[in-house]
């Protein structure tokens, strides 16, 4: 698969404040990308950037083959875009909303009708649709967005963290049809979220910070090159496994329950560290770096919950 979404040397400033410093990256056509950073790195001015919203102070974008600034109504009509706060109207049923979105894009009545069959099937909308949008739960509203953002039939959809705010099961829910989406229609997901599980399934991921990319690659290879391994283990001595530890020459830890963590560079060293100190251990355990990790070990950020 190709790129539908390049992006090179895309710079920002808001006065003296460089919002974006220096920014590339590519997408995959469809896959779902994460788009990830703490509060303030620069991830919706670079969203608004490349969906026609903002101008570039320099680089180039190219999306679905158009070039930003020269063939913007062509991006417009390749992107989708869920914004964190809704533009349906309370008042009207989903219905109305989705016809009077489906009008910009200049169809024949049957054509927006069967627009918005589609839209509503895929988003999961279609049994609410004779419903006011501010009479619906906040799963529904958020796939009455989506609804909203695939009427036109994009090939890109940019989901700007649709599940905050959403109750687990809900959550779990409305993740479950944006994976749908990606996986069995083949739409590209462009994804900002601060869940690191939602992270985990992404295709790749690009971290930023301050404007600038920290780290880019697939969820395996940041989990490799950013997190590592831990193994805890509940000693039967404490001072002679401390003393053993010592003596292997490795760094430890000790939380208040006096579990011992050690930080692992592969998990199979695990198994030469247990051999050694087989006599010492009452219980342990080997867990798993996570996308967690990676993002507090990259940003120095607990992600925001
Ligand atoms: N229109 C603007 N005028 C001035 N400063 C702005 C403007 N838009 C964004 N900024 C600043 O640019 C920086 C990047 O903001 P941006 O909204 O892109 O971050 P973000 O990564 O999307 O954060 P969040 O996760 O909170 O949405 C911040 O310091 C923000 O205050």
């Amino acid at each position: 698969m190709g790129n539908i979404i390049e992006v090179t040397g895309l710079k920002k400033s808001f006065g003296s404040l460089e919002a974006v410093k220096k920014v590339d990256f590519t997408v995959k056509e469809g896959s779902l990308f994460a788009f990830l950073g703490p509060n303030g790195a620069g991830k919706s001015t670079t969203i608004d950037i490349i969906s026609t919203q903002l101008q570039p102070d320099a680089g180039e974008v190219i999306i679905d083959g158009y070039r930003l600034g020269l063939d913007d109504d062509r991006i417009r009509s390749s992107i989708g875009i869920v914004f964190q706060d809704s533009l349906l109207d309370p008042l009207l049923t989903v219905e109305e909303n989705l016809q009077i979105r489906g009008r910009f894009y200049g169809r024949s009545r049957s054509e927006l009708q069967a627009a918005i069959e589609v839209a509503a099937e895929t988003a999961g909308v279609f049994e609410f649709l004779k419903r006011p949008y501010g009479k619906l739960s906040g799963g529904q509203r958020r796939r009455a967005d989506i609804a909203r953002a695939l009427i036109h039939t994009p090939k890109v959809l940019f989901l700007d963290e649709p599940t905050t705010g959403l109750d687990p099961q809900t959550r779990k829910r409305v993740w479950e049809m944006v994976l749908k989406l990606q996986r069995e229609q083949g739409m590209t997901v462009f994804l900002t979220t601060h869940y690191m599980e939602e992270a985990a399934q992404a295709d790749y991921i690009t971290i930023i910070d301050h404007g600038e990319v920290l780290a880019q690659g697939t969820p395996l290879e940041l989990k490799n090159r950013y997190a590592s391994d831990m193994l805890r283990i509940k000693p039967a001595d404490d001072g002679k496994l401390t003393a053993l530890l010592e003596e292997l020459g490795l760094a430890f830890e000790r939380d208040a329950a006096g579990i011992y963590r050690i930080a692992l560079n592969s998990t199979l060293e695990a198994l030469g560290i247990l051999d050694r100190c087989r006599d010492n251990i009452a219980n342990l355990e080997i867990v798993n770096g996570t996308m967690d990790d990676v993002f507090i070990n990259l940003t120095g950020t607990e992600v925001r919950s």
